[in-house]
């Protein structure tokens, strides 16, 4: 378990694998648990484990062998599950289609704003009872960012710092005119799964970061085959591996002791709560301990 001792923190690393993504291999006393949420059941068991000293839980976001469509994940539970794990790091790796010609199948984006068009989801832990606003106007980690950079740079992977995710309900893939409308607005890539996701990291007060691995130039580029199934997974296979091999190049930096996070994200609710305490709903404010007990008294 972490120790959140004032300042101090001893990081455990969530990971979020996407689709092409079950597994994680490195890691040391490795075990799968079930682990339960007020919001109901994760995609899947929980890998936990550790690399070196640093604690790890792995979760593969649509379930091992692929079950869930991105519209029926419960994005609830499973950042709820992390955050019950005594998870403080999030790393979320997605395949995503590219929007821009200069980020072709192999290229890994480290994504620094979202656009959500998703609109079929639970988008947050609050509810009836106890209302919340968050900021989303960073809505990655920056100091995991940075890491995630440096470390692959170190590798050698082709790498950008800096994109926007359009997220799109799905599951279909867009129309063509869809795509060109979010070329336009200056989207760098586009998937399905980041959004609530990283809303719901954020009102958890968990770190979150996204490696965007580039699989197809989904449908806008003329002289290019429309994306598939088929394509991602065939670039998946590639993409995995460097995936991996990132991972386990950063959690050794990131699994170290340090303060808190400079960008704030583990203190999100602290100016966000509206409802007073006497207008709020025992019921929710018992759910909402596990992922925000540091700001209910
Ligand atoms: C199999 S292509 C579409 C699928 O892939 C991405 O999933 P993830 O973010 O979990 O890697 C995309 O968002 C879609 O869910
Ligand atoms: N082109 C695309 N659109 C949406 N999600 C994706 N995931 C991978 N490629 C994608």
């Amino acid at each position: 378990m972490p120790s959140n001792d004032g300042e101090r923190v001893t990081p455990v690393i969530g990971l979020i694998g996407g689709s092409g993504l079950y597994d994680i291999d490195g890691l040391a006393d490795k075990e799968w648990r079930t682990v339960e949420t007020p919001w109901g059941k994760p995609s899947d068991q929980l890998l936990f484990g550790r690399l070196g000293d640093v604690q790890c839980v792995f979760l593969p976001r649509h379930g091992r062998g692929h079950p869930t469509p991105p519209s029926r994940l419960n994005y609830r539970a499973n950042i709820a599950a992390l955050k019950q794990s005594g998870v403080t790091d999030v790393i979320s790796l997605s395949a995503v289609g590219s929007l821009k010609e200069e980020l072709p199948p192999g290229h890994f984006v480290i994504i620094d704003q979202f656009i959500d068009r998703s609109f079929a989801r639970e988008k947050s832990f609050f509810d009836d009872g106890l209302v919340a606003h968050v900021s989303m106007a960073d809505p990655l980690c920056p100091r995991i960012g940075d890491v995630l950079e440096q470390q692959a740079r170190a590798l050698g992977l082709p790498v950008s710092r800096g994109g926007t995710y359009l997220v799109m309900e799905g599951p279909q893939f867009s129309t063509r005119a869809e795509s060109n409308l979010y070329r336009s607005w200056g989207c760098d890539v586009i998937g399905m799964t980041n959004m609530p996701e990283a809303k719901l990291a954020r009102e958890a007060e968990l770190c979150y970061a996204t490696v965007a691995m580039v699989t197809d130039y989904d449908c806008w580029r003329l002289e290019e085959e429309h994306v598939t199934v088929d394509a991602v997974v065939a670039v998946m296979m590639n993409n995995a591996e460097k995936a991996r091999n990132l991972v386990k190049a950063v959690i050794p930096v990131l699994g170290q002791e340090r303060g808190l996070c400079p960008a704030g994200c583990d203190r999100a609710l602290s100016n966000a709560l509206i409802t007073s305490p006497a207008s709020r709903d025992p019921v929710l404010v018992e759910a909402l301990r596990s992922i925000a007990g540091r700001v209910l008294a």
